[in-house]
């Protein structure tokens, strides 16, 4: 394809900064801007090899001094002939070596376009190439390790295994239906129905996890709720290692909703202060305990701050309400370092006892939250809307095929192909094709 250009590092003045060009002729094309030091021309050197060298402006003025190297078509990121120019990183001196690249005939790359050609020269499937955005992207150290594992395929890998099952399935299936006179192996119907059993096995697995992908790229939304001097805002700032929010010993100091992001064990939380709960007369603080409900509604955790040195009281009580709205729950009693109530132990004998002041507990909340929120597989967990649209399209088909089978086995047939064509899309393969091929190849009709 024609050659495109474009700097592959943040535009801000760093120590090294790589300028990138793929496509017919991308050697030869460096070549006219890159001069190695050596003499001879770039892509007369070996490829894959680095040289150093000087880089020219438009009208040949050396504009820096650096390294290039050439990869041959079939041996690079894109599959095209490459190149890389790692210049000094100044904006403006690898802006004239750009300019110099357009002038020798490259075109400006557009957004994700290298890793587009990546994916149309069959280097990976669009599940990898979005695993390279989303790399890009990762917000938390989890989120980057699951995009690492995603772009060398681990997710694509898991939809073509159901996507060639049910391949193999449709290519039986059609070769019976379209040469009945042929002597062909038939299609068993209990064969049929356990490799539909086992994509649809795949396929809800693969669903569950979604949505979850979601919160790990940002971090699990959760609210610290509890009653007026429970000890939240002390929690926050002890889980953070930081006075990020104020603590103070008269009840009712949070008022708006503060958001920490703090990364425990594996997993990041946005740690989310509220306001504690109670009947509030003041109207800053009436409308701070409506946030701290509404922050509870949306969390996908609520911590529940139960005051360890205090009995049970009504305020309790609408803490535990409002924090029963998250997703998930975990009840921990606070002041831990203070004598403590019996009766909130007996109360919740699964909650956990800590103290933002020694510190004690700390680590068995960062141990349940890994629990709550084990490390997903990678092969299993979907990342994005339109992979969950596929792969819930993809499912339903299944699913119809299944109930199909046992009545009218042409409309089976029918239901496999609409699920290979949803995950042919989560691929980014063309299914009709591919079975056509199949068919032949595999049952040698026509011999
Ligand atoms: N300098 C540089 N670093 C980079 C990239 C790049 O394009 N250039 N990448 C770009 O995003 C990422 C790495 N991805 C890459 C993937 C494949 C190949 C490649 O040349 N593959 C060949 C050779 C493999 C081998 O020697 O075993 C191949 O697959 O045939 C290079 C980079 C991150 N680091
Ligand atoms: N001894 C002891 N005191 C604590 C601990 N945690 C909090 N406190 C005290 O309890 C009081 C209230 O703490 P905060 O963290 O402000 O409580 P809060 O739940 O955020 O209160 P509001 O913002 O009013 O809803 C302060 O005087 C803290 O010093 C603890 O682990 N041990
Ligand atoms: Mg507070």
């Amino acid at each position: 394809m024609e050659p495109i250009a474009a700097i592959a590092t943040a535009l801000a003045p760093s120590a090294i900064g790589v300028i990138r060009v793929s496509g017919e002729g991308a050697a030869a094309l460096a070549s006219r801007v890159f001069s190695p030091a050596a003499g001879k021309p770039l892509d007369k050197c070996p490829p894959r090899t680095m040289h150093y060298g000087t880089m020219s402006d438009r009208r040949r003025r050396t504009v820096d001094r650096g390294m290039a190297v050439w990869f041959p078509a079939g041996r690079s990121y894109t599959g095209e002939e490459s190149a890389e120019l790692y210049c000094h990183g100044s904006p403006v001196a690898m802006g004239e070596v750009l300019e110099a690249l357009f002038e020798a005939g490259a075109r400006q790359a557009g957004p994700g376009e290298f890793t587009r050609r990546a994916f149309l020269n069959g280097r990976m499937d669009l599940t990898s190439a979005e695993a390279v955005m989303d790399l890009i992207d990762a917000e938390t150290a989890e989120a980057a390790r699951l995009a690492a594992s995603q772009s060398g395929g681990a997710l694509g890998r898991t939809a073509q295994a159901v996507y060639d099952g049910l391949l193999d399935l449709s290519a039986r299936f059609s070769a019976v239906v379209d040469y009945p006179d042929e002597d062909l192996e038939d299609v068993r119907p209990d064969e049929i129905r356990a490799a539909l059993d086992r994509a649809e096995e795949t396929l809800s697995a693969l669903l569950s996890t979604a949505g979850r992908g979601a919160v790990m790229r940002t971090g699990v939304p959760t609210a610290l709720i509890g009653r007026p001097n429970a000890g939240k805002s002390s929690l926050l700032n002890a889980l953070a290692g930081t006075e990020r929010v104020i603590v103070t010993a008269r009840p009712g100091t949070t008022r708006d909703t503060v958001e920490e992001p703090v990364r425990l064990g594996d997993v990041t939380l946005r740690l989310i202060d509220t306001a504690g709960i109670r009947d509030a007369e003041e109207e800053a603080e009436r409308l701070g305990v409506e946030r701290s409900r509404r922050a509870a509604a949306q969390a996908e955790l609520a911590i529940l701050v139960l005051d360890g040195s205090a009995p049970w009281s009504g305020e309790d009580e609408q803490a535990l309400e409002a924090a029963s709205a998250a997703k998930r729950l975990l009840v921990v009693r606070s002041k831990a370092d203070l004598p403590q109530e019996p009766g909130l132990a007996e109360r919740f004998p699964q909650a956990l006892s800590v103290s933002a002041k020694t510190g004690r507990g700390i680590e068995d909340i960062v141990r349940a939250v890994g629990g709550l929120f084990p490390s997903p597989e990678a092969a299993f967990t979907l990342t994005n809307q339109r992979q969950q649209d596929a792969v819930r399209r993809a499912l339903e088909a299944v699913k119809r095929s299944r109930q199909a089978l046992e009545l009218t086995p042409d409309a089976a047939l029918t239901d496999v192909e609409e699920a290979m064509a949803a995950l042919g899309e989560l691929l980014g393969a063309t299914p009709r094709e591919d079975i056509v091929e199949q068919v032949f190849a595999r049952f040698c009709v026509g011999k």
